[in-house]
């Protein structure tokens, strides 16, 4: 990560550099249909709080979003791997040194493995330092006949049910700016400050390999990294000196005042950048291409995902082409496929091999969480084995197309939660209530991620 440059705020045509053009053009949204936008109840509050926002440095730096698109341009030619992974939902109080470490821990942990297994560089991004709002099915909640706001994520209201913590205020949109500067803050620390060497990733891996039943699986393949350190280390190579010191941040960009607050004109280039993130994504429910977000990320410079569920056609991938990378820049636009396991063999040829023969180079991620969902004994859960299987369906369609399965894109934590089904170290129905903590959708634990990462390494091993 490199260090931030002013760039100029889009939202004030007042100040001396910013131009009032591109003023507009982030404003452009404005007036067109706005899915999963909150009740503000107070819409002066809400613009005195984009005001100060808009006044506020930003949280990256548009030179690393370059970076991070030429990162994603070598995943769409074949030549490297994404990870993508973190919370569901981030909320305020977790912002501790302790969930920050062990998530980054996690992520490092799960991109050494899938190096090895793809043989390819991985491209780690993080749902974090800015996960804070959600979509969500329903715009109310009814408890014992009481009816009050959904939880929409700490961006906008609380996840108590009391009419007051659910009544969405845009001072969380401050405290979202700072707690997402505070996370990035720490996570760059730690990825400049020798956190994670390249040994000393490994070393983490061997405990989990040692130390559980999900992981003595795996002593083959943690025996040869083994191998290829020892080996790198005879012929002179240092492994201690060799870091995974590039970590990127996104989040969905659902909240468009927030992001527009936060959306400023790079003094390089002259162009706009989202810069409450390094890569942001339009969700499931909010990608209509006539629609304020699509119009929203189709201004900004930054690299762009759009997740498209069971019910996307190609035609709808081909025009979100259009809107999204008129220049078929590769590493601009990354898809998002999130079908379900039992839909994704059928659904994802079509889209794949269309995009294919338009010539676009888009990035192919696989979310495959949020197509197998299901309720247990009242909690949301999904099975590791869904997960996998869904992973597994989109590695057999690329195969089978000759394309490139870009990457994976996962809701996780490091901490020992249960919230997720199966896994080698078992998480059973009855052990839901155990350490069930996600704000909103259940996430992989530790364990369950390192177990899909070797799982996911095996499936490069067997092409
Ligand atoms: O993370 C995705 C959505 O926000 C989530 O699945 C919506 O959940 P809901 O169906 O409980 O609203
Ligand atoms: C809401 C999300 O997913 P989707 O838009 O695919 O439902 C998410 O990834 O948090």
């Amino acid at each position: 990560m490199t260090t931030n440059q002013p760039s100029q705020p889009g939202r004030e045509p007042g100040r001396p550099t910013a131009s009032r053009s591109a003023a507009r053009t982030v404003r452009s949204w404005r007036g067109l249909p706005a899915a999963q936008q909150p009740d503000w109840p107070d819409p002066a509050a809400l613009a005195a709080t984009t005001a100060e926002l808009s006044a506020l440095p930003p949280l990256v730096f548009a030179g690393e979003c370059d970076l991070l698109r030429r990162r994603l341009a070598a995943v769409a030619r074949g030549e490297a791997f994404v990870l993508q992974g973190g919370d569901c939902a981030e909320t305020f109080d977790a912002v501790s040194a302790e969930q920050i470490r062990d998530k980054l821990q996690t992520m490092l942990q799960m991109s050494a493995v899938l190096a090895y297994g793809a043989a390819l560089p991985v491209v780690s991004i993080g749902r974090i330092a800015g996960q804070y709002a959600k979509p969500r099915s329903e715009p109310v909640e009814t408890r014992d006949g009481v009816t009050l706001p959904t939880y929409r994520g700490d961006a906008v209201n609380g996840l108590d049910f009391t009419a007051r913590s659910r009544t969405p205020d845009p001072d969380r949109l401050k405290r979202m700016y700072q707690s997402s500067a505070a996370t990035l803050n720490l996570l760059r620390s730690f990825t400049a400050g020798g956190f994670a060497d390249v040994s000393q990733v490994h070393e983490w891996n061997r405990e989990f390999v040692a130390d559980s039943p999900a992981g003595r699986r795996y002593e083959e393949l943690a025996a040869e990294i083994d191998a290829a350190l020892r080996f790198m280390r005879a012929c002179g190579a240092d492994p201690a000196t060799m870091r995974f010191d590039e970590f990127f941040t996104s989040h969905e960009a659902l909240l468009l005042d927030y992001e527009s607050a936060l959306t400023r004109v790079d003094s390089r280039t002259g162009k706009l950048y989202d810069l409450s993130g390094h890569m942001v994504w339009i969700g499931e429910r909010t990608r209509q291409l006539d629609g304020a977000h699509i119009e929203f990320a189709a201004r900004v410079a930054n690299p762009v995902g759009v997740k498209l569920g069971p019910d996307a056609t190609a035609d709808t991938a081909l025009a979100l082409i259009d809107r999204l990378d008129p220049n078929r820049e590769p590493g601009r636009l990354m898809f998002i496929t999130r079908m379900g396991a039992d839909k994704i063999r059928d659904v994802l040829p079509e889209l794949v091999a269309k995009v294919a023969v338009s010539g676009a180079q888009v990035v192919w991620s696989c979310d495959p969480m949020h197509g197998n969902t299901f309720k247990s004994g009242g909690y949301k859960t999904r099975r590791l084995d869904h997960i996998v299987d869904e992973v597994k369906g989109f590695f057999e369609v690329h195969r089978a197309l000759g394309t490139h399965p870009g990457g994976i894109h996962i809701e996780l934590t490091g901490g020992h939660v249960t919230e997720c089904l199966g896994g080698a170290h078992e998480v059973t129905d009855g052990d839901l209530h155990l350490k069930y903590e996600s704000a909103c959708d259940p996430r992989l634990n530790r364990n369950q991620s390192l177990d899909l990462a070797f799982l996911v390494a095996e499936m490069f091993r067997g092409a």
